[in-house]
């Protein structure tokens, strides 16, 4: 008996009663013969399979739009003309944002096929337009353009995987009572080149750790590999979890590098302030490095991979326009030479090595003057004001005063852009160097192959082993365990393997101007660590201030004691006076504290007419600045 004032139930006509969501469904006649649910159905299938039935839309699309056109405006031929135009000219620019959006622009089959349909429809509509849709053989070669452009659309492989995948996925709730999880739906899919991955909703009462005690037989009833399921919750609902089948082993064979998409200048285009990818997680999901304001710890024992994981960092940074690099290696330059062409400084023993770490030290102190002179804080990499960073192979060989040196950097470089990228096999206190910290300033960590258990808490931080992060099982070489922001978990990865052709690729495709390679005399350590990268470091402007920050450096450095005028820095910079003003304030702010007073300058007869700008060089450090007016 109903209780008085209760709601009636007014469920689905046949469904089955007491599901809590069916207890507030509006009454709607869901009847199966009537004209609301065969249409609503017809809707629902025409969007289901909209990527299936995308030709048949595409063909009614072009006889629509070409009528109207061709009825109302005629004469706008030429707009669909240059549409198609621009169109074939941004697919074949491949700008990177539009790779970034959709990645297979990346493969030339994607952009033929994408240039030809853009052409094809926009010469049919152009044609439409003057002749009318249905005008002589128009339809005919709609009809062509469908069937030519429908084969590889249908047939490319996303959407082949996207069948098995809804094949899966319609197969499902019999897979799940098979596996004892009766009453499991999947509610989504995707799928990669190694697999899939689902969202599950359990039946009512089910749980995650239901899901974990049935994996096996989940993992027999898909008829997977032993081991190829894995199963996450999902933290927002107990009711769901995260499926994943990894139908190929990612790490099986040496996962091969993959470059990113050059740009049609052939310059480096993407951005240090996107995470990197450095290989593949186990379950085939790209492991991502955020490397921007970070520094980097790699260690393992011997040929575990260290210098292969390097040069793939080393790559991903070579592919950024707003980074540059500079090289230490202890081993004689065996492994960083290769890329003399994309670093601006090579030191392959360790007085050059000391070197450059002296000139890495005074180059962040530069930048953090410079920063302070404008009240900022942050350094944002740009191509004209890049990133550095200094890749250490074999740290443990640097000498002491090097160690220091590096140190320094560690503590300091992280702000102003300066950033550390060290291999090491055992990155003990001894090897590190006695008192320094560096081992604690390194945000991320890749741990190798090690053959002893403490050599992970070593590389990864203490406490890591006991964790579980465990690396001595390891077989292969690039196998790896990281550690940093939002890399909590020991998931097994592996790093691209990149031979010496991919290097020697790489290298040529983003060769730098200024480079070690680029340097006359280059070869020798010598030449390369005599206190200069590419000339950069002779005008005392920090690396890569450039454009009018770089002209305005040099013209005061440059100018007479009597002082410069503002239009000779107008010229010189070809900005206003307002802008060399707050420039020139800036620097006077950034004045040495012992430095003498600026006095008038003596003599001093601005021709009539100018305004003249009084510039001072201070004799203990050579820095300039404004003088006070007369
Ligand atoms: N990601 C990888 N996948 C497959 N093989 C790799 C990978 N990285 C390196 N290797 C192979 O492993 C071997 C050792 O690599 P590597 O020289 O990088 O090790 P290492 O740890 O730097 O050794 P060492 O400490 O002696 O310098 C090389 O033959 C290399 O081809």
């Amino acid at each position: 008996m109903r209780r008085r004032g209760a709601a009636p139930y007014r469920g689905r006509p046949g469904g089955r009663r007491g599901r809590r969501d069916e207890m507030f469904m509006i009454p709607v006649n869901y009847g199966r013969g009537s004209d609301a649910y065969w249409v609503g159905e017809l809707f629902r299938v025409l969007w289901r399979y909209r990527a299936e039935l995308a030709p048949l839309y595409w063909l009614a699309g072009c006889f629509i739009a070409g009528a109207w056109l061709h009825a109302v405006h005629p004469n706008w031929w030429p707009v669909t003309t240059l549409a198609g135009i621009a169109g074939i000219a941004t697919v074949a620019i491949r700008p990177a944002r539009l790779v970034e959006r959709f990645p297979l622009l990346a493969r030339w089959r994607v952009r033929l096929w994408g240039g030809g349909f853009i052409g094809y429809v926009s010469a049919w509509l152009s044609c439409a337009a003057i002749y009318g849709a249905t005008a002589g053989p128009m339809e005919s070669f709609a009809l062509l353009g469908a069937g030519v452009f429908a084969g590889p659309w249908l047939w490319r492989e996303d959407r082949r995987r996207l069948t098995r995948v809804r094949i899966v996925r319609d197969k499902f709730p019999d897979t799940a009572d098979a596996a004892g999880l009766t009453g499991a739906k999947m509610v989504s899919a995707i799928m990669d080149r190694w697999g899939w991955t689902a969202r599950i909703k359990l039946r009512r009462g089910q749980t995650y750790t239901d899901v974990v005690k049935q994996l096996p037989e989940l993992e027999s009833a898909l008829g997977a590999r032993v081991g190829g399921t894995r199963a996450e919750p999902v933290m927002e609902d107990a009711s769901q979890f995260t499926l994943r089948l990894v139908e190929t082993d990612p790490h099986a064979a040496p996962v091969n590098w993959e470059p990113r998409p050059v740009s049609v200048t052939g310059k480096p285009h993407l951005s240090i302030t996107q995470p990197v990818t450095v290989g593949l997680f186990e379950d085939g999901t790209p492991i991502t490095v955020p490397l921007l304001r970070k520094h980097v710890l790699i260690g393992g024992a011997t040929d575990s991979g260290k210098s292969g994981l390097l040069n793939v960092i080393l790559g991903r940074i070579a592919e950024c326009s707003d980074a540059v690099m500079w090289g230490i290696d202890l081993k004689k330059g065996m492994e960083l030479a290769p890329w003399s062409s994309v670093l601006l400084r090579l030191a392959t023993d360790n007085d050059s090595a000391e070197r450059l770490l002296k000139a890495g030290v005074d180059e962040l102190e530069k930048r953090a003057e410079f920063l302070m002179g404008r009240g900022r804080r942050e350094w944002y990499p740009k191509s004209d004001a890049p990133a550095l960073y200094i890749i250490i192979d074999e740290y443990a060989e640097l000498s002491a005063l090097g160690q220091r040196y590096a140190d320094s950097i560690a503590r300091r470089g992280r702000a102003v852009c300066v950033n550390l990228i060290i291999a090491t096999q055992r990155p003990t206190q001894k090897t590190m160097g006695e008192n320094s910290a560096i081992r604690s300033q390194m945000n991320i960590r890749f741990c190798l192959k090690v053959n002893e258990r403490p050599d992970v808490d070593l590389i990864l931080g203490a406490g890591k082993l006991s964790a579980g992060w465990d690396t001595t099982g390891f077989d292969g070489a690039g196998k790896f365990l990281v550690s940093g922001p939002g890399m909590d978990t020991p998931r097994r990865g592996r790093a691209f393997l990149i031979t010496d052709a991919d290097v020697t690729a790489t290298a040529r495709t983003y060769a730098r101007t200024g480079s070690v390679a680029d340097t006359a005399g280059a070869g020798t350590s010598e030449s390369r660590s005599d206190g200069r990268s590419g000339g950069r470091e002779t005008t005392g402007a920090p690396l890569g201030v450039s454009g009018p920050e770089m002209a305005l450096w040099a013209a005061l450095r440059d100018a007479p004691r009597e002082g410069v005028t503002l239009a000779v820095l107008q010229a010189a910079t070809g900005k206003g006076r307002p802008w060399i003003y707050r420039r020139l304030k800036a620097g006077q702010a950034r004045r040495h504290r012992d430095q003498p007073r600026l006095r008038p300058v003596e003599g001093h007869h601005p021709p009539a007419g100018s305004r003249y700008v009084s510039v001072r060089r201070c004799p203990s450090c050579a820095r300039i600045s404004r003088a006070p007016a007369r």
